[in-house]
């Protein structure tokens, strides 16, 4: 990444905070960028606060009595502590940031803060995201957009994924050439696809490695398949996989999203530790490939990021699939690990502008449409 520049913007870029609290459990992602939310963007610094085993723990209940909600303010059994914590958590990875970058509130226009998401029902139409904006902005001394899902979802929307138009605009002014598509591996994967002429198409494409995390957590101990090894040393299912990949949502066209706990790990309770593994990494990438069953010029090129970009084997596989060149974000000088919070200070700085942040063919939105909710400090 450039350093910080100290140089005043120009007065339509500006300077924000990204931050991304994903489904994985694992941290804050924080990241800085410049940006004028159109096609003027500088990547600058990144950082990370990890949650403490402590806190993941609160947090995995959380998502459990999320799985209860019937309304978006509510906030029952742990779910008001996991909140108090997600904001205190969030703040202390932006002042840790800061005080490393030698950046003072002053010199940072906005905060995108996206909060954790406890519960994703888009048939439903109910998306609950943890975290307190006005709090955040209160404590930080920096306006807060939050609640970016909200609107989307309010107006029939999917209310994710947000990022497209982030990766798009990445695509545009770094002039690469499409259709191309930006695969984001998290907890869940979702895919971009840019088309010749700038169209977008984005989806959840199904499992990322929220999966293949949760078995080897329950096997191993482990947070994660490191590298992928354990898949790679194991053989995928393929009856299995084959019945997987039947499920509606596979068949279903886009818009379409999904919640973490959707699809669980114990489909593969059956088999030993590494062919279950092998049969999930094979699950994710099987999924993601199923998205060129939705487009008409098939993208030459796969950008990836999210911590999947490191699962050798998931890349492997879908190097297989695809039939394309499939490179990783951190090789092309985008960085795997601060996409999605750079894309919540782009989204964050289009929110203060009153661009839009999702379309019909993202979200499924009625007309492009703006959204968040800025909190002044
Ligand atoms: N060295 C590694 N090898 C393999 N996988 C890794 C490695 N490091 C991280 N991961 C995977 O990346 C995950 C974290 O990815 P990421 O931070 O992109 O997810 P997230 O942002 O929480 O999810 P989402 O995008 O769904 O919101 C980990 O849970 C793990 O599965
Ligand atoms: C509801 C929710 O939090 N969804 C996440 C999740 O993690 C990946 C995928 O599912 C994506 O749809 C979304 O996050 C990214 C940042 C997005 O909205 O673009």
């Amino acid at each position: 990444m450039e350093p910080v520049s100290r140089e005043k913007s120009a007065v339509s870029v500006l300077r924000a905070i990204g931050l991304m609290s994903g489904t994985s459990l694992d941290g804050v992602d924080v990241a800085l960028i410049e940006t004028d939310g159109e096609r003027r963007t500088t990547l600058r610094a990144s950082g990370y606060r990890p949650y403490t085993d402590e806190e993941r723990a609160l947090l995995r209940l959380a998502l459990a009595d999320g799985a209860t909600l019937t309304s978006r303010h509510a906030r029952p059994g742990v779910l008001a502590e996991a909140e108090a914590l997600i904001t205190r958590a969030h703040a202390e990875a932006v002042e840790g940031f800061m005080a490393e970058q030698g950046l003072s509130r002053a010199e940072i226009d906005v905060v995108g803060f996206h909060g954790q998401t406890v519960l994703h029902r888009p048939e439903r139409a109910l998306t609950v995201q943890i975290g307190d904006g006005p709090a955040l902005a209160a404590r930080l001394g920096i306006p807060v957009i939050h609640d970016l899902r909200a609107a989307d979802m309010a107006a029939g929307g999917q209310g994710a994924p947000l990022v497209p138009v982030f990766h798009r605009a990445l695509a545009e002014s770094r002039g690469m050439e499409a259709p191309l598509a930006v695969l984001n591996i998290g907890g869940v994967a979702n895919v971009t696809l840019i088309g010749p002429d700038g169209e977008l198409l984005a989806f959840d494409t199904g499992p990322g490695n929220a999966l293949l995390d949760d078995l080897v957590r329950e096997r191993t101990g482990r947070p994660f398949d490191e590298g992928g090894a354990i898949a790679a040393a194991g053989r995928p299912d393929e009856a299995l996989l084959a019945w997987l990949l039947t499920h509606p949502y596979f068949i279903r066209r886009p818009p379409k999203s999904l919640d973490r706990n959707w699809f669980s790990h114990r489909i593969v309770a059956h088999l030993s530790t590494e062919d279950g593994a092998a049969t999930l990494a094979a699950f994710t990438a099987r999924s993601v490939t199923r998205a060129l069953d939705f487009v008409d010029s098939r993208p030459s090129r796969w950008i990836v990021g999210g911590g999947g970009a490191l699962n050798g084997e998931i890349l492997r596989l879908l190097g297989a699939g695809t039939g394309a060149e499939v490179v990783t974000a951190d090789s092309i000088g985008w960085s795997a690990a601060a996409l999605e919070a750079q894309a919540f200070g782009f989204l964050a700085v289009r929110s203060l502008k009153g661009l839009p942040i999702t379309y019909p063919s993202t979200t499924g939105a009625p007309q492009a449409m703006t959204g968040g909710v800025l909190a002044r400090p």
